[in-house]
């Protein structure tokens, strides 16, 4: 059962499209491991790869996982049921990472970063295990945008994320296909198709991280006098120029 293919999700399949072309995300051959958390974005990027798959001339496959990080209460069976539905193949990989979270994690530090890089870890095994070679995860533009003025204000460096990066272990790349695809858009195609979203059920789920949300709240705020913010902010990070900056690894004449 294939989604109804509305203007909208037109609209976000062309943003992909271009994405994918610009970054040079997806090639023959590949199999690439979807990252699906139960979530609006990625639910998103799974049904516009797989439309884009069934047009493409380039010839690659898709599977669907999810790492159940073993939070009481985290639905699975609500998101394997859609998988199901539409025809994904998928794997739900049951951890206990949220053990290893509630052990190892050092007082004060946060939750979700924690969390964060022991499921990239899990994701990376199981590309390996899936034959995959490619991992591909839903952020999407805001996501963008917003973590290249958090790294400004708060941590000094001119740093966002890559829409294609290899990975540390050399053998996967890391592919951002919604880079171009706005969060507001995302909502608006989640409520439309009546995707399943559920949280994760983990211990800080639905609390909002504070700084991410004052770097959110700017952008809406300036949006009113600047229009283009968005498509400037992302501009930017496809248009550096060294010669205009202070880092000294960069010549400067
Ligand atoms: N439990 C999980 N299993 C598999 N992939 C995941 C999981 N959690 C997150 N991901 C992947 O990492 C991406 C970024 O995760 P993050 O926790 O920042 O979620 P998000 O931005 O709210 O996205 P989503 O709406 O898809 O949950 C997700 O879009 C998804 O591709």
């Amino acid at each position: 059962m294939a989604l109804e293919e509305d203007n909208l999700f037109r609209k976000i399949r062309r943003r992909v499209g271009r994405a994918v072309g610009d970054f040079g995300l997806i090639e023959e051959g590949d199999r690439i491991l979807v990252g699906v958390s139960g979530g609006k974005d990625s639910y998103t990027l799974l049904h516009i790869l797989d439309s884009l798959r069934r047009r493409s001339p380039v010839r690659y496959e898709l599977v669907a996982g999810t790492v159940d990080s073993g939070f009481p209460g985290f639905r699975k069976e609500v998101i394997e049921r859609h998988l199901v539905e539409h025809g994904f193949e998928y794997r739900m990989e049951s951890t206990n990472a949220y053990e290893i979270i509630e052990s190892r994690r050092r007082p004060g530090s946060s939750y979700c970063s924690f969390c964060a890089r022991l499921r990239r870890g899990i994701l990376y095994s199981l590309a390996d295990e899936l034959g995959c070679n490619k991992i591909a995860l839903g952020h999407h533009l805001d996501d963008f945008i917003e973590t290249l003025l958090l790294n400004q204000f708060y941590v000094g460096s001119l740093k966002a994320m890559s829409p294609r990066l290899r990975a540390d272990n050399g053998r996967h790349t890391v592919i951002r296909p919604l880079v171009y695809v706005e969060e507001g858009e995302i909502i608006r195609f989640m409520r439309q198709q009546k995707l399943p979203v559920i949280c994760c059920a983990c211990p800080v789920c639905g609390e909002v991280d504070q700084k991410r949300q004052r770097m959110k709240g700017l952008i809406r705020e300036l949006k009113g006098e600047i229009p283009q913010i968005k498509k400037s902010l992302i501009g930017a990070l496809g248009n550096l120029q060294p010669r205009h900056l202070l880092d000294r690894r960069f010549p400067q004449d």
